[in-house]
């Protein structure tokens, strides 16, 4: 057995035609979606991110705007432009960058953001939210990945999801998602005891580690689906590149699909977030949101 390789481009490239026919909707009543970025600091792969998020916006018809903040910006100051954001009735979304410089907590920083503007599905009222299976702003790269799963597997119901990894932003809603979609969730992390044995029980492995190729055959039951949020910069032979969790090369004769890293599951973190900020803004301006 080969795997198939699950294209996230492809896919993220059809969730990208599917918002903009939103985006076109929503302005032929007048509305013009808006989602503002802010960014503090010089993270280089922030900076990536960054700019190809103002870039798909773009192209999507969402009017975007730019924040810039340097390293040295203060709470407060962080603060003061997210509540101008929040106040402003003509943006929908609000997206700050992550990580923030160390000397600012990102919990407060999430948490003062307005939770029907809140695209990455961060606040603890979206985050609540899902766990109780109510229909809230998603976290882009789980959201992305439950795309990609059922593009490949059409129904999960039933299946075993293996979440490999526990952070805030991948693991925890990823099995929240998982366990919303009827399959039955196990979550490893660093403190799991025999993880290998227990993710070799899996149909689906959702690997959200940040450690380079730590996941090989071993861990993987023959035909599973392999879902590889890690992007990993090593060095090889000299040269830099992207690696995912999963030793690919080694896992690709016993599953039956893999994502790549990269082209897997990246291209669809931004691609989700159109999505969410084209439902924001159709939430912002439907009756009820105006109760
Ligand atoms: N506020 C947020 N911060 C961060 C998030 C997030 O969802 N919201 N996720 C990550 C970074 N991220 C988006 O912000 C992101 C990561 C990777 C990609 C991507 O397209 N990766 C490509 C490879 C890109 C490269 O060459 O470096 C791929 O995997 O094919 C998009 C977005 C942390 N911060």
């Amino acid at each position: 057995m080969s795997a198939r390789l699950i294209d996230g481009k492809a896919t993220a490239a059809r969730v990208l035609a599917e918002v903009a026919g939103d985006v076109a909707a929503l302005k032929a009543r007048g509305i013009e979606p808006a989602l503002a970025v802010v960014l503090v600091g010089s993270d280089p792969a922030s900076q990536v991110y960054v700019r190809n998020k103002v870039l798909r916006a773009g192209e999507v018809g969402i009017r975007s705007l730019e924040y810039r903040l340097g390293a040295e910006a203060s709470a407060a100051e962080v603060l003061e432009v997210v509540e101008g954001l929040n106040a402003d009735a003509s943006v929908h979304g609000i997206l700050v960058q992550l990580p923030l410089p160390a000397h600012i907590s990102e919990t407060q920083v999430l948490q003062a953001i307005d939770p029907a503007k809140d695209v990455d599905g961060f606040h603890s009222e979206n985050v609540g939210g899902l766990s109780q299976g109510r229909p809230v702003l998603t976290p882009c790269t789980p959201a992305g990945c439950m795309r990609l799963l059922r593009d490949t597997l059409g129904d999960l119901a039933g299946k075993h999801a293996v979440v490999v990894g526990r952070s805030n932003i991948v693991g925890k809603p990823m099995a929240a998602l998982l366990l919303a979609a009827d399959c039955s969730v196990t979550v490893l992390h660093s403190r799991s005891v025999k993880p290998q044995r227990l993710c070799g029980q899996a149909d689906i492995v959702v690997a959200a580690v940040g450690r380079p190729r730590m996941i090989d055959a071993d861990w993987i039951k023959p035909g599973a689906v392999v879902i590889d949020v890690g992007i990993n910069r090593i060095e090889d032979d000299g040269r830099s590149r992207l690696v995912g969790d999963v030793d690919s090369d080694a896992v690709q004769p016993v599953a039956s699909a893999i994502t790549p890293v990269p082209g897997g599951v990246g291209p669809m973190t931004i691609a989700m977030l159109m999505h969410n900020t084209v439902t924001a803004a159709r939430q912002q301006h439907s009756p009820s949101a105006q109760e």
